[in-house]
């Protein structure tokens, strides 16, 4: 529905970008990956960060968000989780409702979908029943789209993020969350095969260098994207909060990287 498109963008991008803190790590990878900055183990920290940084919202899985959401920052609760500790085609159910999600305050649902793997049909198939009911709920639906087993064998090949756009488009998503392909050109063909969907580059794994990260997210804007949904690249890094202000003076100052990089650690 167009209406949820722009519900999405009125609370998610009200300045025209977005830049959400993506925290549903604990079941997807496990505490490891808080390591690198403990106090990232801890959701008030990651929702003070996301507060001081001005960021549009967090992704809290249910029980973060029921144990600590505290109304301070847009919440999206993301519905479905896997572990990596399963060793199978790659599949995620859903764990919260979309009504037990508005209870807890959330402003958007979010659900992960591997395109490719042999249990497509059946995320596909909860998924429709979830988009139903954020229609029912009135509430935007955001869509991490995955492309992940069965004839996947690179995730950011061009192709299979255009595709992973696409897919996301036709089932239904407000906005979808994608992996950079690594460059702005052919990361806009993903764009612009997601429609009127309004796209944000899934973060990834924390870069080398701070300035590697800024450069990817120059590209997204560069190539269309309405902005990132990133978790590791701000709360694993040390000086988080200062990084989270140096990336929002480029997704919402309009700053390039040259401007900025006197900045960065
Ligand atoms: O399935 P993957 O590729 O490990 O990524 C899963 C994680 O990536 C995200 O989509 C984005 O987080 P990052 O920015 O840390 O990559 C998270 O919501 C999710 O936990």
């Amino acid at each position: 529905m167009a209406g949820l498109i722009e519900k999405f963008l009125k609370v998610f991008a009200r300045r025209g970008r977005s830049i959400i803190l993506a925290y549903d790590h604990g079941i997807e990878h496990g505490p490891t990956d808080f390591l690198d900055n403990p106090d990232s183990a801890d959701p008030e920290y990651i929702l003070k960060l996301a507060r001081e940084a001005g960021f549009d919202g967090v992704v809290f899985q249910r029980g973060i968000a029921e144990k600590y959401y505290d109304g301070s920052v847009p919440l999206i609760v993301k519905l479905n989780g896997k572990t990596s500790l399963y060793n199978g085609e790659p599949i995620s159910v859903a764990n919260c409702t979309v009504e037990e999600a508005v209870s807890l305050g959330a402003s958007a649902v979010g659900y992960t979908i591997y395109p490719g793997s042999g249990y497509e049909w059946k995320m596909f198939e909860e998924l429709a029943k979830i988009k139903r009911e954020a229609i029912k709920f009135d509430i935007p639906l955001i869509v991490w789209s995955y492309p992940r087993g069965g004839k996947v064998t690179n995730e950011t090949a061009p192709e299979i993020v255009a595709y992973a756009a696409r897919v996301a488009l036709e089932l239904g998503a407000d906005a979808m969350k994608i992996k950079y392909t690594g460059d702005p050109k052919t990361f806009a063909w993903a764009v612009k095969v997601a429609g009127k969907v309004p796209v944000l580059m899934s973060g990834g794994p924390k870069t080398k260098t701070e300035e590697e990260f800024l450069r990817q997210v120059e590209g997204v804007l560069e190539a269309g994207a309405v902005g990132i949904a990133v978790g590791r690249n701000v709360w694993q890094r040390k000086d988080a909060l200062k990084f989270a202000r140096v990336l929002s003076e480029i997704v919402y100052g309009g700053k390039k990287v040259a401007e900025v990089l006197g900045e960065v650690g």
